[in-house]
């Protein structure tokens, strides 16, 4: 053979068994069903269906129910020949998103504030009024965006944190209402929120920019990246169109972070306290634990993680029973494929369901129980460990979730410190609203990212000591 065919042949013998393999896929095509899901009509296929359905039910909770209706774990829908492939297993979900596609962190910083903000001036257990929703929420939200805010673009001063904040959670409001991939209204809708995201990744960028050029740039993700890529001498804040690829692609990664970290970690936290002031028992294992390992003249740090094994469990277990993103987020397939012996057509989207998953009860005992033990080895038992919901909790493949370590670092660090200082109870006024568990259908607003419907609980200081701890931060301690 002529050694000139040689290369040639090196690339045609794979393109040549890809095409032989897509040829085999459409031959196999007419012999391969969908995968089960509710009966459609010719042509307009599931519309009937997915109009009538039941809007207080959350989409999750739904899909879960169909996949025992169907005794399936993949389900299939069709609206007007629109694909949409539910994932109600953690092993699909993985094997399909693989195939398929697509500094130092300052928290102490953000959490000193925090407890600051929140520490009474006087230790007075008894005068201390009930948190109202709305302030434990503006308190933990100003923590997730500045800490994230401080990483990506630098920025430090209480004011401007505020604003962006701001800018970052009307946006994500307006998201969260349309993003569910069930939405009909969502192309009319997000022609209102498109020029709020652009706002969100444009404004930020160029006070990034200008702070460079003034030579008052803290060390950031951005100027890391800028930096790194050579792209600072290009800057010209009029023109700055030298290597804008670049510039773009690292504009669009710091916005994506501060757009998709914010409202996550505050859903997280969130979720969190609820459960502590409604789950006496919990609080008094957490409590016990960190004072045994910590002590009560220091606040808890990150190097403190793997010596609070409960607290870890107690974070899992919130991740489990109330995950922030419950149907993840949805991808779509780029060509015919074959899952689980069912045909997937190309175009197909395919929502991996986080939250049947992490309430199957196949891999988890009483699924709808709080209980973080189930993720904690007993010696006596030796009974087998709950799978980590962190396997699902931040998406699948390649596209998971790029800020999960920092995600749940700063939620770890606020909550550690919270759990270290204070006592948690459900609002003084209404005995009902602490026996009665957090549900996490009823109790939580349905969206991309849910959130827990409004709630009052108390939080105060354990002691004298706790409140000064407060009051200081981490400023006198040893980092
Ligand atoms: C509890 C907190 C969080 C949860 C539950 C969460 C969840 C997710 C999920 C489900 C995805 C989609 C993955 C997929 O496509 O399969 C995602 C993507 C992403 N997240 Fe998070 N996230 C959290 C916090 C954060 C934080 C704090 C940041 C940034 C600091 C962040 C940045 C991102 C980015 C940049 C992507 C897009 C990754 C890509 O498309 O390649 N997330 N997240």
């Amino acid at each position: 053979m002529s050694t000139a065919l040689t290369p040639f042949l090196i690339l045609a013998i794979p393109f040549g068994f890809y095409h032989l393999y897509v040829f085999l896929l459409r031959l196999l095509r007419p012999r391969l069903p969908y995968p089960p899901g509710p009966r459609g009509y010719p042509l307009i296929g599931n519309l009937f269906n997915e109009a009538s359905k039941n809007v207080e039910q959350h989409e999750w909770a739904r899909y879960l129910k169909m996949g025992k209706e169907y005794n399936s774990d993949v389900l299939h829908i069709n609206v007007l020949g629109d694909h949409t492939l539910i994932l109600n297993s953690a092993k699909t979900a993985n094997e399909l998103y693989w195939r398929k596609d697509r500094v130092s962190i300052p928290i102490d910083l953000s959490t000193s504030n925090f407890l600051r903000k929140l520490a009474p001036a006087e230790y007075s257990p008894l005068s201390i009024p009930d948190i109202e929703h709305a302030e434990l929420e503006s308190h933990v939200r100003n923590f997730a965006g500045s800490t994230i805010l401080r990483v990506v673009y630098g920025m430090s001063t209480q004011e401007e944190l505020n604003d962006y904040v701001q800018l970052a959670h009307l946006a994500a409001e307006s998201l969260n209402a349309t993003m569910n991939h069930g939405s009909a209204s969502f192309k009319r809708k997000a022609n209102t929120w498109a020029p709020m995201v652009s706002n969100l990744i444009n404004a930020p960028w160029k006070r990034v920019k200008s702070s460079m050029v003034n030579g008052t740039a803290l060390p950031c993700f951005a100027t890391n990246n800028l930096e790194k890529f050579n792209l600072v001498s290009s800057f010209d804040m009029k023109n700055n169109n030298l290597d804008q690829g670049m510039e773009e692609v690292i504009k669009n990664c710091s916005g994506a972070a501060y757009f998709g970290g914010t409202d996550t970690t505050l859903s997280l936290i969130m979720s969190s306290i609820l459960v502590l002031s409604r789950h006496p028992e919990v609080l008094e294992k957490a409590h016990e634990e960190l004072d045994r390992v910590i002590g009560t003249s220091r606040l808890p740090q990150l190097q403190d993680r793997d010596k609070l094994p409960y607290l870890q469990a107690f974070i899992k277990e919130v991740e489990r029973m109330y995950p922030v993103t419950p149907l993840a987020v949805a991808h779509r397939v780029i060509s015919d494929d074959i899952c689980n012996g069912y045909f997937i057509p190309k175009g197909t989207t395919v929502v991996p369901n986080v939250g049947a998953i992490l309430h199957s009860e196949e891999l988890y005992q009483d699924p709808f129980k709080f209980n973080p033990d189930r993720f904690l080895q007993n010696d006596k038992t030796s009974k087998l460990l709950s799978p980590d919901p962190e396997i699902v909790a931040f998406g699948f493949g390649r596209r998971i979730c790029s800020g999960r370590h920092f995600a749940l670092d700063s939620a770890w660090s606020l909550i550690a410190c919270l759990l270290a200082t204070c006592d948690f109870t459900g609002p003084s006024e209404d005995a009902q609203k602490i026996s009665r568990k957090p549900d996490p259908v009823l109790d939580y607003f349905d969206g991309l990212i849910v959130h827990p419907k409004p709630y009052k609980c108390r939080i105060v200081p354990r002691s004298i000591a706790a409140l000064n701890l407060m009051k200081a931060g981490y400023e006198n301690q040893m980092m």
